[in-house]
């Protein structure tokens, strides 16, 4: 199982990197990594499994940052108590094939697994964006998405261009954003 310990951190090479595509099908290195990040964002989730392993919960986690630079992110966004999540899939080779002009950015900013420090500021993206992926059997997926699902996304993508999110914030004024910018609570 993935832990805190495999997670590199910044500073590290690999972590602004821009990964290698993967081809089909998956090697299955490959293939057990897909499932090795997604569950690690399963435990990381689970208060009694990320107690007992020290996890920091995390809705997302990219290969590069656990020092594999290839095109492979796990996403898992929760729904509410008891309901499905919203947005489930281990993403190889996305891509935004089309965004909104209008931004968005988290209120509380953002975090990153990768990065042990706070970095306070708006991070603005995408509102919306299309989004095309393959799944682990190279089956094609295209998703629209908005709000928190696509700020989640878009930080994994990130991940997988080496860019970090403090990368968005304005150095001059960090909670300054774009006009029309939604901040999202
Ligand atoms: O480091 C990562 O890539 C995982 C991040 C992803 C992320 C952070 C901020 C905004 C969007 C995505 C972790 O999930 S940061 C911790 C976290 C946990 C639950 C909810 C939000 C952020
Ligand atoms: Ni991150």
């Amino acid at each position: 199982m993935i832990t805190m310990d495999n997670i590199i951190r910044e500073g590290h090479p690999t972590l602004r990197k821009r990964a290698e595509k993967l081809t089909f099908p998956l090697s299955e290195e490959n293939q057990k990594l897909a499932h090795d990040l997604m569950e690690f964002l399963e435990n990381s989730q689970d208060e009694k499994i990320a107690e007992k392993y020290h996890l920091r919960a995390g809705v997302g986690l990219a290969a590069p940052q656990v020092d594999r630079s290839i095109r492979m992110t796990a996403v898992l966004v929760p729904g509410a108590e008891g309901e499905d999540p919203i947005f489930k899939h281990v993403l190889v080779n996305p891509t935004i094939v089309s965004e909104s002009v209008q931004k968005a950015a988290l209120a509380e900013g953002e975090g990153c697994l990768s990065v042990d420090r706070d970095v306070p500021g708006y991070v603005p993206r995408a509102d919306r964006i299309k989004l095309r992926w393959f799944d682990l059997d190279g089956n094609e997926h295209v998703q629209r998405l908005k709000d928190y699902p696509a700020i989640v996304v878009q930080h994994e993508i990130d991940h997988l261009n080496g860019i970090l999110f403090f990368d968005h914030v304005n150095k001059d004024n960090p909670f300054s954003v774009p006009e029309g910018t939604l901040i999202l609570e």
